[in-house]
């Protein structure tokens, strides 16, 4: 009923400025161990800081069941709570509320408990999560995950999104520390070798959700036309880096390049490579590296981009003068292959249109979540 009453109230703001563009001064509320908020969330410690929020560890002297006796505030900057830059996190997670069902991919989105204002600031009560795939790839001080925990995160995050993209949500800003634990590990810290045990373990219970979808301070609704700059640089799709409108095809993308990421711990896309030497931009260095790995972008897109015109001269070809170098997704595994070992040749196939159903140029061949779910890839080994 709470709820309901404020999704009324409370619809997505239109953003006025994007992720690239936000003040670089952030005004986070001062808080001390201890602290009472709401008469009820007392305050055990801080959970992690990104540019636009502070989270702590609060317990619930109110909580009505036990897995909410511990949660996550979220307390977010003064410039995140009101005025033009303001992010209105509230606002999508009510909208997926009102808009959603629950089930599975609801499950895999970190849940809203509840909220206040204190001091000018919006704190938003989160389910609490455990620890980031950035924190484990810390512990296991390699960049690459087991390839079963691959696959249980993809599971985890796409069904995250066909339920946040079928709520009208696009989330727009999935990275390794947006990526949860479901439940913490165990303390101390597991060391490296037992780590990876007990997160292939926790990858075999396929029906429980082990990873989350955190952070949706950058999401915005699908029913709007969006442009502008969005996405970690080297996550950015196609059509973010042209100029052109773009919905909620840009996580498809960005869960294509996570994937590759996982499994081979290294970045697919690497917008500052050489760029200094080669006298480019780093979205020209993106673009070169897009048609050499993916393939070509159409004269339609480049017509529906601000910068098509800027980047490809009349004939669709880039204007930068560097010689392409082509490969395809099955050489750079191969190579990846012979260096690493990640996987066998015939899964390899597999994996590659695994990833080509993700990383398509044109937004509207990307599959969508509920088809990419279906992929032999993702089939429990
Ligand atoms: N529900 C949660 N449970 C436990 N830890 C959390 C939770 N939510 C966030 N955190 C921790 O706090 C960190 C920052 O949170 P979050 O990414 O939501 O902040 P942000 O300011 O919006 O970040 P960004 O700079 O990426 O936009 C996360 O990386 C994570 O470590």
């Amino acid at each position: 009923m709470f709820f309901r009453k404020l999704s009324r109230a409370i619809s997505f703001k239109p953003k006025v400025s994007t992720r690239a563009g936000r003040s670089a001064r952030p005004c986070h509320l001062k808080v001390a161990v201890g602290q009472l908020f709401e008469g009820r969330y007392t305050i055990m410690g801080k959970l992690g800081q990104g540019s636009y929020a502070t989270v702590w560890l609060a317990r619930d002297d109110a909580a009505k069941t036990e897995s909410t006796k511990q949660v996550a505030i979220k307390i977010l900057t003064a410039e995140c709570t009101t005025g033009p830059e303001s992010l209105d996190e509230l606002g999508s997670f009510l909208s997926a509320r009102s808009h959603g069902t629950s089930g599975d991919g609801n499950e895999r989105v970190v849940k809203l408990l509840g909220y206040f204002h204190y001091r000018g600031h919006a704190c938003l009560v989160l389910e609490l999560l455990g620890e980031s795939v950035d924190d484990i790839r810390g512990i296991i001080g390699s960049r690459r995950l087991p390839a079963q925990v691959v696959k249980k995160l993809c599971r985890d995050m796409l069904l995250a999104l066909e339920y946040l993209h079928s709520s009208g949500v696009i989330h727009t800003d999935i990275h390794p520390s947006n990526i949860l634990l479901a439940r913490p590990l165990s303390r101390p810290t597991p060391p490296k070798d037992e780590l990876e045990k007990v997160l292939i373990e926790r990858a075999s219970h396929v029906a429980e959700p082990m990873f989350k979808l955190a952070d949706l301070g950058h999401a915005v609704p699908t029913e709007t036309v969006h442009h502008g700059l969005i996405q970690p640089t080297e996550l950015r799709a196609p059509e973010v880096i042209i100029g052109a409108s773009w919905d909620e095809k840009v996580d498809i993308w960005n869960m294509g390049c996570l994937a590759y990421e996982f499994v081979t711990g290294g970045r697919l896309f690497n917008p500052d490579y050489q760029t200094e030497e080669r006298g480019i931009e780093p979205a020209e260095t993106h673009l070169v590296q897009i048609i050499e790995q993916i393939g070509d972008f159409d004269d339609d897109l480049l017509r529906r981009g601000i910068y098509g015109e800027k980047y490809f001269d009349f004939a669709g070809d880039l204007r930068c003068s560097v010689s392409l170098c082509r490969t395809t997704m099955e050489e750079i595994m191969v190579r990846v292959q012979k260096k690493l070992g990640v996987m066998d040749l015939a899964e390899l196939t597999v994996f590659c249109d695994f990833l080509r159903t993700m990383l398509r140029i044109r937004p509207e061949e990307r599959w969508p979540p509920s088809l990419i779910l279906e992929h032999h890839w993702l089939e429990v080994d």
